[in-house]
């Protein structure tokens, strides 16, 4: 099938890469030249795994473009890719959704089906059909339906090519879409949902909301277990065997981040705010959420009280391993408020660069030796493999001070301590 994705960042660049691996057609157009140059030389701007690899595999059914109209022009199918941030009172930034809307407007002279997979707050993809309606497109030359994403990143590619579940939200008199949706995925094998285009988005909304929830959940137990000297583990261990509760999704630490969870949570309470109705549990969760790092600070200040020209070494700029991204992550935040503090900070991280603009008292290294040096505490803030198998014994003989903060709860406090660091964590007895 001709297909043309619409945006080529981290969903967009899978969606064209897993397609054209089932044998699809496809064209990746984004308004991003820089990114397109660097696409059509055979670079891939973003890291996840494995992607590179599958895109180079299948570069005879996949091209990169800037053209927009001209592809969607060409396409039956346009699967729509492009970002959907939050602004600042937690409203979603719909810009980019509506310049494709205008794009598709001033393109459509076949008839198409329009996917989104962008996450968009309920009533956008009826939305988007009422504009299409508006700026004169014939009713008969498109169907829009609702395909949302839940790959993660870092693992991207299995989530796409083996996901749980694809969920498909469509207009009730629309009888074209989901055959055609069948036929583009049916080499995957998983149930299809079938509902309408607002259930489709808001199945997203909570499934994110509800993956929120759990990590605020276990880190305000963890908070309470700290009081009690109870090691967090354990109470997950305890309670994740009982199937309806599951082990999944319950480790606690310094809080979640990306860009998703934080704009999706903040998004969902918009939209029940905007019907007159309070969240109250989403709002409980975002509260827990932003006081993570601060409650890391608090822990590290029982031992450290002057940070001001302390060095902290920061293990960790992406907002989760494996994977380059720093949106919204909160050991960006952590560097930030230790810099804040008068802190010198080294950070190391395999593969991310902090988003910033360079500052005196914050350096990236790209050993994590030098980051190391000298330092009076170590924070683990991402938990990359890398950092669950440190010599510590060689980290103590690199440093100044001997304090090792675990904000992400991945190293063994019993190793850290038999070398004579002093192991800091929450609820890690
Ligand atoms: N990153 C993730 O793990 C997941 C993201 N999502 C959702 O997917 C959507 C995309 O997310 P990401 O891939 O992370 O975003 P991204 O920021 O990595 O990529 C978006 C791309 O769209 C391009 N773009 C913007 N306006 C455009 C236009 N008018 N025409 C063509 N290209 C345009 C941008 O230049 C950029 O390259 C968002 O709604 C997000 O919430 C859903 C599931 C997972
Ligand atoms: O809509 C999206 O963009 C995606 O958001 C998340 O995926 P992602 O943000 O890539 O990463 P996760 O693995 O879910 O982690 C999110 C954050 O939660 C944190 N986390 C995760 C799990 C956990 O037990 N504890 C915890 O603190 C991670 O460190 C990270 O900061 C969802 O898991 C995907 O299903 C969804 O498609």
């Amino acid at each position: 099938m001709e297909i043309c994705v619409i945006g080529a960042g981290y969903v967009g660049l899978t969606t064209a890469a897993v397609l054209a691996d089932l044998g699809h057609s496809i064209c990746c157009v984004d308004t991003n030249i820089e990114k397109i140059k660097q696409l059509k030389r055979g670079e891939v701007p973003i890291y996840e795994p494995g992607l590179s690899e599958l895109i180079s595999k299948n570069k005879d059914q996949l091209t990169f473009s800037s053209m927009i109209v001209e592809n969607i022009q060409k396409a039956a199918v346009i699967f729509i890719a492009v970002g959907t941030p939050s602004l600042s009172d937690g409203r979603t930034d719909l810009t980019y959704i509506q310049s494709v809307v205008d794009e598709i407007a001033k393109a459509i002279s076949s008839y198409k089906t329009i996917i989104t997979k962008s996450t968009v707050p309920p009533g956008t993809n009826e939305n988007i059909d009422k504009m299409l309606k508006e700026k004169g497109v014939d009713p008969k030359l498109f169907n829009v339906v609702s395909n949302p994403e839940f790959l993660r990143e870092g693992t991207a590619i299995s989530d796409m090519i083996k996901p749980d579940k694809i969920v498909i939200g469509k207009q009730q008199d629309d009888q074209k879409s989901l055959s055609i949706l069948k036929e583009i995925y049916k080499s995957i094998t998983a149930p299809f949902i079938v509902t309408s285009l607002n259930g489709a988005e808001m199945i997203k909304y909570t499934s994110n909301a509800f993956l929120a929830t759990k990590i605020s959940f276990i880190n305000e137990i963890a908070r309470i277990c700290d009081k009690y000297n109870v090691n967090i583990e354990d109470v997950t261990k305890g309670i994740g065997t009982d199937p309806r509760i599951s082990p999944h999704f319950l480790s606690s630490g310094i809080g979640y981040g990306g860009s998703c969870f934080p704009k999706d949570v903040r998004s969902l309470e918009y939209s029940a705010l905007d019907k007159n109705v309070t969240p109250l549990l989403l709002q409980a969760v975002q509260a827990v959420n932003q006081s993570q790092v601060n409650l890391y600070i608090e822990k590290l200040s029982a031992f450290i009280d002057d940070f001001s020209r302390k060095t902290i070494a920061v293990l960790g700029v992406a907002f989760k391993p494996n994977t380059d991204d720093t949106r919204y992550s909160p050991a960006v935040s952590l560097i930030e408020k230790l810099s804040s503090l008068g802190c010198i900070v080294q950070t190391y991280d395999p593969k991310a660069q902090l988003p910033f603009e360079k500052v005196e008292t914050v350096s990236q290294h790209a050993k994590l030796e030098t980051a190391i040096m000298n330092a009076d505490c170590v924070i683990i803030a991402t938990d990359w493999d890398e950092f669950k198998q440190l010599n510590w014994l060689k980290i103590k003989a690199l440093m100044k001070g001997d304090f090792i903060l675990d904000a992400r709860n991945c190293i063994d406090p019993q190793v850290v301590r038999e070398t004579g660091l002093t192991y800091i964590g929450v609820a890690r007895s």
